[in-house]
């Protein structure tokens, strides 16, 4: 049901990887040996470090008492020995100016894991991801396993955070598939030796695709090749081979189940990565699987400009999965009351904007389309068709309305931060309350995760529009104009998780 806040943003993360509306998140991982946060010569890879903060957020998680999990409570916790390295504060770190009212940094990391199991796999493998998870506010518990751990330790900290002693040897041989272990952060396991100039950091890979999400690591783990398993089975230092105590604590039974087949290992990793990413707090509902939406209206909104005419524009986004570049889009409209005319349709104009051909849901076809809504009939739902076939948002069209409608072209920031927003509403409509939700993702002492400050603001009438009222408010500036969204509510009337700056 459109527009489902939450999983609308979380999709468009997913799958607008390229060229128009790109999301821009997938480039972190692009090619998947590419590190976002700093010199090539580093050594370090994006990609792996999303899943290792992941399995770090994660392994704190107390299912029993129903606290931890994926919370973003690691962004309190980066100087705690057992986080140590770069991975925590440079993912938080790019994951940050994606926060905002509706998805949570939680949210992101778990993302994170989809794109990079996802981007680094060839074909493209699919975690399924829901979206709805809360960010904590402090740090929670201790107790990440780390290098120097025992085994017994180890498989207690799995075991809170609900997983079996197969089940953590299986998310571990799946976790280390993809990096390295460093000396920079880890000198304890990898010696100064492998520092290079091609390699400052000094990384040591897990098995010889480091890039890859793929069974290798196993194969070279059982048939003592290659890494033969990575740093963590091979370093001279025996206090710290936690990955060989932990997959001889059953004598390499899992690991030699696991190896029966590369579809085998897949399935395995995708069920023990899909669980990790949604242990959650008691607390948090997810949503439903984000599906890649074959049909998809992208920043559909009304405007009212100065005479009180309306318009009513935006994309219709359309996916290879089931449409080609020729497929023609016309939208259709009832109005206000719910009545339909032949005069109440428009076509997409021009040719599709054609992006995406990288993207792990196929190519993606952007129409555009901006027409006239008659004021005195409005409108209040919509419908998409698409070469000859209807798409209603599973029964009674697209809802809209245009009885309250901000006006971001007209919003204006002064020099100092302050911010003049514009809204109209429709004067019969009769609504004297009209207010204006913030919410503005803010600092947060102690992570470098955004909190979102909520504020709200009342605006006040000033002057008409035709049929509308036209209603303003002075903002006080917030610290990130970018990622700050804004509800205007006016009485039953809601234009929701509309961005300020345009
Ligand atoms: C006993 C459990 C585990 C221990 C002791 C452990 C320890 C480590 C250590 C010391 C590193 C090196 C980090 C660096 O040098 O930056 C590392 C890397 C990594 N770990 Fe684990 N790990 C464990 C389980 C897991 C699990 C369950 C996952 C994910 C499901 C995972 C995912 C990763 C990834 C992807 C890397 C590579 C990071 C990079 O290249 O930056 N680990 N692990």
């Amino acid at each position: 049901k459109w527009p489902n806040h939450i999983m609308n943003a979380l999709e468009h993360l997913l799958v607008d990887t390229d060229g128009f509306n790109d999301a821009g998140f997938q480039k972190a991982i692009t090619p998947c040996t590419n590190y976002v946060s700093g010199s090539q010569l580093l050594g370090r890879e994006t990609a792996a470090q999303w899943v290792r903060v992941a399995f770090h957020d994660f392994a704190t998680a107390n299912v029993q008492a129903g606290t931890g999990g994926i919370d973003a409570s690691i962004g309190f916790e980066t100087l705690r020995p057992e986080n140590s390295g770069s991975a925590m504060n440079d993912s938080l770190g790019f994951f940050a100016p994606f926060v905002n009212a509706h998805v949570s940094m939680a949210d992101l990391i778990a993302l994170s894991v989809v794109m990079s199991v996802g981007t680094c796999s060839m074909p493209s493998i699919s975690i399924p991801l829901r979206g709805g998870r809360v960010d904590a506010t402090e740090g929670g518990l201790f107790g990440v396993p780390e290098p120097e751990t025992d085994v017994g330790t180890t498989l207690g900290q799995f075991k809170q955070a609900g997983f079996s002693q197969s089940d953590a040897i299986g998310l571990t041989v799946c976790g280390h598939t993809l990096g390295s272990v460093h000396h920079g952060g880890f000198p304890q396991v990898v010696p100064e030796s492998a520092v290079t100039p091609n390699n400052t950091g000094g990384g040591i890979h897990f098995d010889a695709t480091p890039a890859a999400f793929d069974v290798d690591v196993l194969n070279e783990y059982l048939g003592w090749t290659g890494q033969m398993g990575g740093p963590l089975v091979t370093t001279d230092n025996i206090t710290v081979r936690s990955d060989l105590r932990l997959y001889l604590s059953d004598n390499n039974a899992t690991l030699q189940g696991l190896a029966e087949s590369s579809d085998k290992f897949i399935a395995t990793c995708v069920s023990l990565l899909t669980r990790m990413i949604n242990t959650t707090p008691a607390a948090v509902q997810l949503t439903d699987i984000i599906v890649p939406d074959e049909v998809k209206p992208v920043n559909v909104s009304l405007a009212v400009d100065i005479a009180g005419g309306v318009q009513f524009s935006g994309y219709i986004r359309l996916l290879s999965t089931a449409f080609n570049a020729s497929d023609q889009v016309q939208i259709s409209w009832v109005s206000r009351t719910g009545a339909s005319s032949p005069l109440f349709t428009t076509r997409a104009t021009g040719a599709p904007v054609q992006t995406g051909a990288s993207s792990m849901f196929g190519t993606t076809f952007y129409h555009f389309f901006n027409t006239a809504i008659d004021p005195a009939h409005g409108i209040s739902a919509f419908t998409i068709t698409v070469s000859g076939h209807t798409f209603s948002d599973g029964g009674a069209g697209y809802p809209i309305q245009d009885a309250a409608v901000f006006l971001p072209r007209e919003t204006t920031t002064a020099p100092d931060g302050t911010m003049n927003v514009f809204a109209a509403v429709l004067t019969a409509a009769a609504v004297h309350n009209v207010t204006a939700r913030i919410s503005a993702p803010s600092p947060q002492l102690g992570t470098l995760s955004p909190t979102i400050a909520t504020s709200e603001v009342a605006l006040r009438a000033n002057g008409t529009r035709g049929r509308y009222t036209l209603y303003t408010a002075q903002v006080p500036p917030v610290p990130n104009v970018r990622q700050t969204t804004l509800d205007l509510v006016a009485g039953a009337y809601h234009d929701e998780f509309r961005r300020i700056a345009v």
